[in-house]
């Protein structure tokens, strides 16, 4: 093992070593992978020992509330939640004027000043509402309801609403048919289609008028426009006007688009505009329901494609394009507080060179992306479709993968990237809670 570190140089080593699963850190190894595991093997560990204190409680009339002081933190109870509040935490998070802005929802307390020491002076409650006097005399008020939702307690139960499908589920599914003119009119529309979007990772508007003029219309009620070396709309038929095998006639197997971007795009919109000829038809399939299915068969395989970074590359220099992109991260990325995917980075055309990663490790990855592969090329999670004129695609490019048959004849797509946060900002403005 010894000389291939050097090649990694020494911050890399801490998680290459996790990877070759010494004993010691084979439980937090485990652990990680299922963050609340985590938490609780680490709180447990650094929990102190609860002082033979007595609980108090708030008003006589609120029984639903009652704390214990530790050194660091408040053991708070409320309904049937107990949260544990470090005081630093605490008084960072008082919404008092002085230290809190609600015309701009922005911090004004500078949390560098808070005494890392800090412990309240004095703390009561009533029914709803926790009031905490700091040393300085300050005090703060706390909603309890506020506190239950957003302590780490509350939050770590918050995972995105999906569902995962595979051919059976999509069928079922009650996918809203919106068409190009509701959506443009009316907001409840529009809220019904990215619904939809939220949950399943793609949807459809019909009905929309054969242009690239009425496309970008409706990609803007959607979400901002990503622009990229593609330009900001394209609109591309098998001319080879570009170089890569998209601009050609031949079959793409399952991809994400742009993982050769730091962050890949993501959601992608596709138009056909007009094809004259056989084949072409289009492959959709959650990527996330394969890489669940990865993480219950094998936790381990499913670790490595979350650790092991990885080159994406795109190279080109055809007429007058030239571009180099690069875009470095695991397969897999998980939010480290919970371990839920947000994001795939799957493009075995566009992946380039692994050349940051040992042997031995190597070897695991090619195992663990075998394991990945076996499960999206599963024929019973493929989707197809065929794109006709007035059929809108949106697919979440972070999660959805898309490939298409072979095609003859003319076939011209248009489309366009657009930005995942304004997509998302779109959803939460219209009470979508995401
Ligand atoms: C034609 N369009 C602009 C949509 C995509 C072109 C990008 C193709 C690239 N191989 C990738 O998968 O990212
Ligand atoms: O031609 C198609 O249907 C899709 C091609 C593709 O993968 C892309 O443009 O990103
Ligand atoms: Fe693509």
């Amino acid at each position: 093992m010894g000389r291939s570190w050097s090649l990694v140089g020494r911050a890399a080593m801490s998680w290459y070593r996790f990877l070759h699963i010494d004993s010691s850190v084979k439980h937090l190894l485990r652990a990680d992978f299922q963050g609340r595991e985590l938490w609780k093997c680490w709180m447990s560990n650094h929990l102190p020992a609860v002082t033979a204190r007595r609980w108090k409680h708030g008003a006589p009339d609120s029984l639903n509330c009652s704390w214990l002081m530790h050194d660091q933190h408040l053991e708070l109870k409320y309904s049937d939640m107990v949260m544990r509040l470090n005081y630093v935490w605490l008084r960072d998070h008082c919404r008092s004027a002085s230290c809190y802005n609600p015309k701009t929802n922005q911090r004004s307390l500078d949390t560098a000043q808070v005494d890392l020491a800090i412990k309240p002076a004095k703390i009561r409650s009533d029914n709803d509402t926790i009031y905490i006097t700091w040393p300085d005399n300050h005090m703060t008020k706390y909603d309890l309801s506020w506190l239950a939702k957003y302590s780490f307690e509350g939050q770590k139960q918050t995972v995105q609403r999906r569902i995962l499908w595979n051919a059976s589920v999509y069928k079922e599914a009650q996918m809203p048919y919106v068409t190009y003119n509701s959506v443009m009119e009316s907001d409840e529309e529009l809220k019904k289609f990215l619904e939809a979007f939220l949950l399943y990772g793609i949807a459809f508007i019909d009905e929309v008028p054969v242009s690239v003029e009425a496309t970008e219309a409706v990609a803007l009620r959607v979400g901002l426009i990503r622009e990229s070396i593609f330009g900001r709309m394209w609109d591309f038929t098998s001319d080879f006007s570009r170089g890569d095998t998209a601009y050609t006639k031949v079959a793409l197997d399952r991809h994400i688009d742009t993982t050769y971007f730091q962050e890949p795009c993501g959601v992608q919109l596709f138009h056909c505009l007009r094809h004259d000829g056989t084949g072409g038809r289009t492959l959709l399939l959650d990527g996330f329901h394969a890489a669940e299915n990865v993480r219950q068969e094998n936790p381990h395989n499913f670790e490595v494609l979350t650790k092991v970074p990885i080159k994406h590359e795109y190279i080109e220099n055809v007429g007058g394009c030239h571009n180099h992109m690069i875009g470095i991260g695991p397969i897999l990325n998980v939010y480290p507080w919970n371990n839920e995917l947000y994001l795939m980075r799957y493009n075995n055309y566009d992946r380039t060179v692994i050349s940051t990663v040992p042997h031995d490790v190597v070897h695991q990855w090619y195992v663990a992306h075998r394991a990945l592969t076996t499960e999206l090329r599963k024929p019973e999670n493929e989707i197809w479709v065929k794109l006709k004129p007035g059929k809108v695609l949106f697919v979440d490019n972070w999660r959805v993968l898309h490939g298409r048959d072979a095609f003859t004849g003319y076939r011209r797509l248009c489309g366009c990237y657009l930005m995942r946060d304004d997509v998302l900002n779109t959803a939460r403005f219209l009470g979508i809670k995401i």
